[in-house]
């Protein structure tokens, strides 16, 4: 199956979980990931702000300041496609950004610079087993974490999980996938 197709697929898939079952591997999956070393370690992390259908992340952003942690978050830099990131203290110092996304206010929020954040909780909509993803389709990520030394982790549902995703020269997979289980029907 070429991207597309996956992306298209797995866009019908997550729409057909159930509340219940959404909500019970989210749980599975965070304590997942607050039981990590990376986690544990981590000064910085970053997390995209979930929007629709995308696992929710809030519960992250909140585990992150009452652990004493600082979070940052994307904001999209048009022309490069680029991400930069910004320390997140409240949501309320957030907007509304294009295509429907949540991003830091840079004018509210402190930028941080690649080098400086210990973990990157990696967004996308399908993954391998190797770790490798496809995303929206703005190789975002791919941009991002090329040559950068991080931990990557992404969080991902059963239905997220593909046998073989098609790799291209410039994917970057991430470290470690944390994948939910579905709940005995
Ligand atoms: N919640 C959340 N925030 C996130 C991401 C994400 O996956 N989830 N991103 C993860 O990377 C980045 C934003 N991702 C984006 C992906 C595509 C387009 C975009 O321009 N879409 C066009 C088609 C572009 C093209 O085909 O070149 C469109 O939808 O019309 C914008 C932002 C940063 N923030
Ligand atoms: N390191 C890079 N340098 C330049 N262009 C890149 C790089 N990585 C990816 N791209 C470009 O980004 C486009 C989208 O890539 P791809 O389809 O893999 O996105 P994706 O994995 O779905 O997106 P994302 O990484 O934002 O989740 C590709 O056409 C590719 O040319």
């Amino acid at each position: 199956m070429d991207k597309r197709s996956i992306r298209i697929t797995i866009k019908e898939k997550l729409q057909t979980l159930s509340k219940e079952e959404r909500l019970s591997q989210e749980s599975m999956l965070y304590s997942q990931l607050f039981e990590m070393p990376e986690w544990k370690k981590a000064e910085v992390a970053a997390c995209t702000i979930s929007v629709g259908n995308e696992l929710n992340t809030y519960p992250i952003f909140i585990r992150a300041w009452k652990e004493g942690k600082k979070i940052a978050a994307p904001v999209v830099k048009g022309s490069k496609k680029e991400l930069d990131f910004y320390i997140v203290n409240k949501m309320e110092d957030c907007r509304e950004a294009g295509f429907g996304l949540i991003e830091p206010d840079p004018s509210k929020c402190e930028y941080v610079s690649p080098e400086h954040i210990d973990l990157v909780i990696t967004p996308g909509l399908a993954f391998d087993k190797e770790g490798f993803r496809i995303g929206y389709g703005g190789g975002f990520f791919d941009r991002f974490l090329q040559g950068l030394p991080v931990s990557t982790v992404s969080l991902v549902f059963q239905e997220q999980l593909m046998e073989n995703i098609p790799r291209e020269s410039f994917d970057v997979p991430v470290n470690r996938l944390l994948i939910g289980k579905r709940a005995e029907e």
